[in-house]
């Protein structure tokens, strides 16, 4: 009875608490946790959320913080350098679920970043997944005014991009967001830091000269383009610089054949550039080396040529890389203290993401794991429930969905047909390859691809991928069935939305081909029908 009186006298306290400020919030809210755990009492779903934690142990541990004496130890809980997608996470996360003393150090912001610049919101809000996608949406019209003729649109002149209106509004859309990041981590409690962090000990990070101390350091320091040393490589320009560029390219050229080199060639073929992709693979998207650029030179008039092994080709008025990232990891004191890194210069973690060193974490890009921000953000989220909640929390990198947002864009989940085939040995392939319906009447050449992968013992759905027309919001959707394990059965009982292109994924009823290994492990491919 005592103890139902003490909870329902924090409710209240705590719901009215929001009116006062973060310290004396977290002041009452240690007091009442240490109070709770001195006897015995785990009753955290009574308490209303945000200062909610996630299980019976959050309690205990967030006490035992207390009790500890950890606040006169060290000035944070947790000291994130790096406030992107997994840094802002963990730490937004640390201070709100658990009460935990947190802080985060970020370099100022540019669009362009550098070892001194980068700003709140880090590398996806503000050179990657936001202002990519503004563009993509930018480049998507011309199409779109390509496709309205056979629906009856006529224009007496063509429509006319103005490059500097997309520049400038895009970019006061990047600093919207560094405001509006910038106070969600305020409000959530956390200490920001502006500057450059070094660990200097286990527990002790430095920024920019100052030095302050923490019992957990959390790396989220992510990665930066990765571009070959050749002759001529400065005049090229990266992911970076491409989101930003005054005046739009005339003639481009684009290294590598991975996931940015796609969306960029898009982006720009869309915004009429002449576009010119370099791929070494013989796919896209793929690992096979091919071509491989050599040098870049500079004529008089300004115009760039890229040499590569299959010949040389002139006037470009931009060439771009593409050709990967690489972590930040360079002068951050990590070999001095002992944090073990890849030889790409990725911090090794275990499955909790923990570095070599007991204090040290490290989520997202920095340790090359799955590179994405959903990504980052599990890390993030599953790391403070690891170090606050008392209830490790490994995040799972199985069935991550992902897109390519390429024109016509791609999205996947689950495991590729050669994955899947290797993991398995017996799978059947589901395939289906049609022309939508709004290309009948635009007449443009559009295709939907779709594939689906299914366990031929358990019935399984292992992988659905899919190329066409908003296929990574379809694919969003599919990610919670594969995720979920469920069967081609269920696929088959789900009715389907007619007229689009995601009712394909429940109406494949026979498999395009049966691939079974034999005994002696070799694999055989029945293919039962093309389409
Ligand atoms: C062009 C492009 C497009 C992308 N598109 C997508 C997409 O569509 N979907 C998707 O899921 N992912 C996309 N990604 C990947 C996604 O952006 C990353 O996976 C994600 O941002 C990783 O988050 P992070 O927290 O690990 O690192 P980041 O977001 O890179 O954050 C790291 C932060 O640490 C700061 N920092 C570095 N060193 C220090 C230091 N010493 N001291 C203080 N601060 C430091 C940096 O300034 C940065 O702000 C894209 C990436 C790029 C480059
Ligand atoms: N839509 C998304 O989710 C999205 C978009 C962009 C980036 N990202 C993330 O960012 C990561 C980095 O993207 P990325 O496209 O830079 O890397 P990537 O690894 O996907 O592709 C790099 C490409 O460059 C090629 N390459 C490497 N070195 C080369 C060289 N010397 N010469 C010629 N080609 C070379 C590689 O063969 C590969 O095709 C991705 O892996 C992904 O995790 C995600």
């Amino acid at each position: 009875m005592a103890t139902a009186t003490t909870d329902l006298r924090f409710s209240a306290a705590a719901t009215s608490a929001k009116t006062l400020d973060r310290a004396t919030v977290r002041a009452r809210r240690g007091r009442f946790l240490h109070h709770l755990a001195s006897r015995g009492l785990h009753l955290d779903h009574l308490l209303p959320s945000p200062f909610r934690l996630r299980s019976p142990f959050s309690v205990c541990r967030a006490a035992a913080y207390a009790a500890e004496g950890d606040g006169e130890k060290y000035e944070y809980d947790l000291f994130t350098i790096g406030a992107g997608s997994g840094g802002m996470r963990a730490s937004r996360f640390a201070s709100t679920l658990y009460g935990a003393r947190a802080a985060v150090c970020e370099m100022p912001f540019a669009t362009v970043a550098s070892d001194a610049l980068g700003g709140v919101g880090g590398t996806c809000v503000l050179r990657g997944c936001v202002p990519k996608k503004l563009l993509v949406y930018a480049s998507k019209y011309s199409h779109e005014f390509d496709e309205s003729h056979g629906f009856g649109w006529k224009y007496e002149t063509d429509p006319k991009h103005d490059w500097s209106t997309l520049m400038t509004r895009k970019n006061l859309e990047l600093q919207r967001l560094v405001d509006f990041q910038t106070d969600m981590l305020k409000n959530s409690g956390v200490t920001l830091i502006e500057g450059r962090g070094k660990i200097v000990d286990p527990h002790t990070v430095s920024v920019d000269g100052k030095l302050y101390t923490a019992r957990n350091i959390l790396i989220a320091v992510g990665a930066r383009p990765s571009i070959p040393d050749i002759p001529g490589i400065e005049h090229v320009i990266d992911s970076d610089a491409a989101l930003d560029l005054p005046s739009r390219p005339e003639k481009i050229a684009i290294v590598g054949g991975g996931y940015i080199a796609l969306e960029f060639a898009g982006i720009f073929n869309g915004l009429k550039s002449e576009v010119h992709v370099y791929i070494r693979q013989k796919k896209v998207l793929r690992g096979f080396d091919e071509e491989t650029p050599q040098a870049i030179t500079k004529s008089d008039d300004g115009l760039l040529s890229l040499k590569t092994n299959k010949g040389t080709v002139n006037g470009f008025s931009h060439i771009m890389f593409a050709t990967g990232r690489k972590p930040n990891t360079k002068n951050l004191g990590l070999e001095d203290v002992g944090v073990k890194m890849d030889k790409h210069g990725s911090v090794m973690v275990d499955e909790y993401s923990r570095t070599s060193v007991d204090s040290i974490w490290a989520v997202g890009d920095v340790t090359n794991r799955v590179n994405l921000t959903p990504v980052a953000l599990m890390e993030g989220g599953a790391l403070t429930h690891t170090i606050f909640g008392n209830d490790p929390i490994k995040p799972d990198h199985s069935a991550v969905p992902s897109a390519v947002f390429s024109q016509p864009p791609i999205g996947q989940v689950g495991l590729t047909e050669e994955q899947a085939t290797e993991k398995y040995g017996d799978v059947d392939v589901y395939t289906s390859n049609f022309r939508p319906l709004k290309a009948t009447l635009s007449g443009l050449p559009d295709r939907i691809y779709t594939k689906l992968i299914v366990c031929a013992d358990t019935n399984k759905v292992l992988g659905v991928h899919m190329c066409g027309e908003d296929a990574p919001e379809i694919i969003q959707g599919i990610a919670i069935a594969v995720k979920a394990g469920l069967t081609k059965q269920n696929f088959d009982a789900t009715v389907g939305v007619h007229p689009t292109a995601a009712e394909e994924l429940v109406t494949m009823r026979n498999p395009t081909r049966k691939v079974r290994r034999n005994s002696a492990g070799k694999t055989n491919v029945e293919a039962l029908r093309q389409k």
